[in-house]
C-alpha cells in the first residue's frame, strides 16, 4: 500500500538561504534562533529551558540543521541515533511567500515575480479600491498600507467596527489582506468582499487575498479566528498532487492545504484549528486513508501565532507540543508508507519586523524504503513533490530530483 504523509510546518526554516541577501535575511535561522533563545533560559514562558525535540531529532533535524548552517543547534548533537533520512532544501522561486514554497515543495517552483504592494503607506492603487468598493457597495476603507495583523486590529479595529469600513491592508508578501469582524461587519458579507477583490486583482499579479476575521470588543480582547480563507491563484502548471489525483489517487487537504492549491488536485478537505486539532484531524485521515492517497496537512500556528508574532517562547512550546505528537503518528504508518516533514519558508522570530526569512526548509523523509542519513543539500524543494512522483510511479515532474527509487 502506498500512501504519502506530507506535514507542513508552516515557516520552519532551517538557516538563511545562499540568496538570504536579497531579501535582508542573512543570519536569519529560525531553528537555530529558538534552540539558542530556549538554552539561555530567553523563551521560559509557559515552558521552560533548553528546546526538547526528541522526536524531530531522530527523525534527523538535528543533523539538517548541521549540514545547513554547519553548527548544531543548541541542545542538538550527532550522538542521536537517527532513523530518518534527513536533508535541507533551497528554494528556486523568487519569494519566500507561503504559496511559492508549498507548491514549489510539490514540484512546481515560481520563476516568475508576483506583483507587490511596495509602498508602505496608500499601498493600494485608488482606481483598484475603488472598483472593489462600488462593486461592494461600501462607502469607504481603512488601513491601505502594510501591517502586522494583530496590531493594525488594535489600532484601527475599533474604527472599523463604528464605520462598517473594512481594514485592507497587505505585507512583504504578494497579499491583499482584509480584515473584519465577524459579528458586526459579517463572516459572509467578508468572504463575498474578498471573492469580488480576487477578481478585480487579476491584473495585478497578486498570488493571495486573505480574509481575516476576528471577534472581541476591543483592542484588549480582539481575536482572529479559525475561519481565515485564503483565496490564491492556480499553481502555473499541474502539481503532483494534480498527477496522483489524475492517475485516481486520493489526495487529502487538511487546514489551509486546499486553499494554498486553490483546490487544484485536492480530493477530500478537513478543516481544523490550531495545532492540537490539526493533528488530531490528520491521525483520523492518515487511519482511514487507503492505497494512492497523500494525507497533507499545513500547521499554520507556527507562522501566524508565532513567527509572525516574533513570539519565541510560543514557537517552541509549539514545537515541542508537536513533536510530542509524532509517536503517535509513528505508530499507525506502516513501513512502506513515504512520511514526509518540511516547511514552505523561515519566519525566524528573533528577526527584525514581522515577515518571513529566506532560508533553507528541513527535508525529513521516513519510510518507504529510505536509509536512514543523509540526503544533503537539495537544490530545489521540488526534490519533493518528485520524490512523491517517484513514489507512486507517476509521470516524473519537470523540476526536481527524486531521493527515491
Ligand atoms: O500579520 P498577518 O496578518 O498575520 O499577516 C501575515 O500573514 C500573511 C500570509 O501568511 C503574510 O503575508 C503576513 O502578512
Ligand atoms: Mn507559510
Ligand atoms: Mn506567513
Amino acid at each position: 500500500m502506498k500512501r504519502s504523509i506530507i506535514l507542513m510546518l508552516d515557516s520552519f526554516g532551517l538557516g538563511a538561504a545562499a540568496d538570504a541577501d536579497k531579501f535582508g535575511d542573512v543570519g536569519s535561522d529560525t531553528f537555530g534562533h529558538i534552540a539558542k533563545a530556549c538554552a539561555e533560559g530567553l523563551a521560559d514562558v509557559g515552558r521552560q529551558g533548553p528546546l526538547k525535540l526528541p522526536n524531530l531529532a531522530r527523525l534527523g533535524l538535528g543533523h539538517a540543521g548541521f549540514e545547513s548552517t554547519g553548527q548544531f543547534a543548541a541542545g542538538f548533537a550527532d550522538n542521536v541515533d537517527v532513523i530518518g533520512a534527513y536533508g535541507h532544501a533551497e528554494e528556486l522561486s523568487s519569494g519566500k511567500d507561503t504559496p511559492s514554497g508549498h507548491w514549489e515543495m510539490a514540484g512546481v517552483p515560481v520563476l516568475y515575480e508576483w506583483g507587490y504592494f511596495s509602498d508602505l503607506k496608500n499601498s493600494f492603487p485608488k482606481e483598484l479600491t475603488d472598483k472593489i468598493l462600488a462593486r461592494a457597495g461600501l462607502d469607504g476603507f481603512l488601513g491601505n498600507c502594510h501591517a502586522s495583523g494583530t496590531t493594525i486590529l488594535e489600532e484601527i479595529g475599533l474604527e472599523h467596527m463604528s464605520s462598517g469600513k473594512p481594514i485592507f491592508y497587505t505585507s512583504a508578501d504578494s497579499v491583499f489582506q482584509i480584515a473584519c469582524h465577524e459579528e458586526t461587519f459579517g463572516l459572509e458579507n467578508l468572504y463575498r468582499l474578498c471573492e469580488i477583490a480576487r477578481e478585480e486583482l487579476e491584473p495585478y499579479n497578486i498570488g493571495r487575498v486573505i480574509a481575516r476575521p476576528f471577534i472581541g470588543t476591543g483592542p484588549a480582547d480582539f481575536a482572529r479566528t479559525g475561519n481565515r480563507h485564503d483565496y490564491a491563484v492556480q499553481p502555473p502548471a499541474p502539481t503532483v498532487l494534480d498527477k496522483l489525483k489524475e492517475a485516481g489517487g486520493e489526495v487529502v487537504s487538511i487546514g489551509k492545504i486546499a486553499d494554498i492549491y486553490a483546490n487544484c488536485g485536492i480530493t477530500q478537505q478537513y478543516k481544523a484549528t490550531g495545532l492540537e486539532q490539526l493533528f488530531d484531524a490528520t491521525l483520523e485521515q492518515v487511519k482511514r486513508a487507503g492505497d494512492n492517497t497523500i494525507v497533507f496537512t499545513n500547521f499554520v500556528d507556527f507562522d501566524s501565532h508565532y513567527g509572525h508574532r516574533r513570539d519565541i517562547a510560543g514557537y517552541a512550546k509549539a514545537l515541542e507540543y508537536f513533536d510530542s505528537r509524532l509517536p503517535e503518528l509513528l505508530a499507525i504508518l506502516s513501513e512502506d508508507d513515504f512520511l514526509l516533514l518540511t516547511a514552505d519558508h523561515g519566519c525566524d522570530p528573533t528577526w527584525k519586523g514581522t515577515e518571513h526569512t529566506r532560508e533553507h526548509v528541513p527535508v525529513l523523509a521516513y519510510g518507504a524504503g529510505l536509509k536512514a542519513g543523509s540526503l544533503g543539500r537539495r537544490k530545489s524543494f521540488a526534490d519533493m513533490g518528485q520524490s512523491i512522483a517517484s513514489y507512486f510511479k507517476l509521470e516524473p515532474m519537470e523540476y526536481g530530483e527524486s531521493f527515491i527509487n
